[in-house]
């Protein structure tokens, strides 16, 4: 098996892509659904956040209220690292379970659907590929307009704020051009699923599960004969 890390920008067109990957049956693990998962009461991350950050932060039924712990970490970036040394390791150890599950399953590969891929970078090293969901720019404006209700210079700010998407072109190893219209980025989607799913790469984890597990089992017999010899 191997992983396949899948970004863009805002209003790009993740999600448009990822629905059709699922529908697909693709294993697709969504960062930012367990982001706001491992923050929930009872929960481990949960806890630590309250102590660090106070109860101050907290809604009326006692989850988290993200839009206030946003307002804290926006201004002081030394909160902002706590936060995410709180919550990262939280965030990989269920990212890690999820991939785990799929590989035991028997899939060829899994997607990791991570907003912030290419801005870390930590995480591409260990993508065997990395898929960037494009948009020309000013479809990617008009399109975040219509969806989140905000004028143009609203719109163009949160675009400004991230890395620019012709910068992430650079680093992605595969595009889906989300310009047009939906059919032809499911064409697309569909091109990249027959690339993956045909390549032989995932045969390279399970060999060397395989032979990891065949060595553990001649040690275990070499043990076991000592033992009742
Ligand atoms: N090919 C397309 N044609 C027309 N509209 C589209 C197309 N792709 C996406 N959209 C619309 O553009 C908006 C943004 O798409 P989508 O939600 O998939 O982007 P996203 O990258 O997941 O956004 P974000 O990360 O900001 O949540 C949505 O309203 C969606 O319906």
């Amino acid at each position: 098996m191997f992983l396949v890390g899948l970004s863009g920008g805002i209003a790009s067109g993740k999600s448009t892509v990822v629905d059709v990957l699922r529908e697909l049956g693709c294993a697709v693990i969504d960062a930012d659904a367990i982001a706001r998962e491992v923050v929930r009461p009872r929960c481990k991350a949960y806890g630590r956040i309250v102590r660090c950050f106070g109860t101050e932060i907290l809604s009326a039924n006692g989850e988290i209220n993200r839009e206030a712990l946003g307002n804290i970490i926006f201004s002081q970036p030394e909160k902002r690292q706590l936060l995410n040394s709180i919550t990262h390791p939280e965030i990989l150890k269920e990212m890690l379970k999820q991939t785990l599950k799929y590989f035991v399953r028997g899939y060829h590969y899994v997607i990791l659907d991570i907003p912030l891929l290419f801005e870390t970078k930590t995480l591409t090293k260990f993508m065997k590929y990395t898929v960037l969901v494009y948009c020309d720019p000013p479809t990617q404006l008009s399109r975040l307009m219509r969806r989140n209700g905000l004028s143009r210079a609203q719109a163009e700010a949160r675009v400004a704020a991230q890395l620019p998407l012709d910068q992430k072109l650079e680093l992605a190893t595969h595009v889906i051009d989300n310009s047009g219209d939906r059919e032809s980025t499911r064409r697309q989607v569909l091109r990249l699923h027959a690339r993956l799913e045909g390549s032989w790469h995932f045969l390279w984890a399970r060999l060397a599960l395989g032979t990891a597990l065949a060595g553990l089992a001649g040690l275990a017999y070499l043990l076991l004969r000592r033992l009742i010899s």
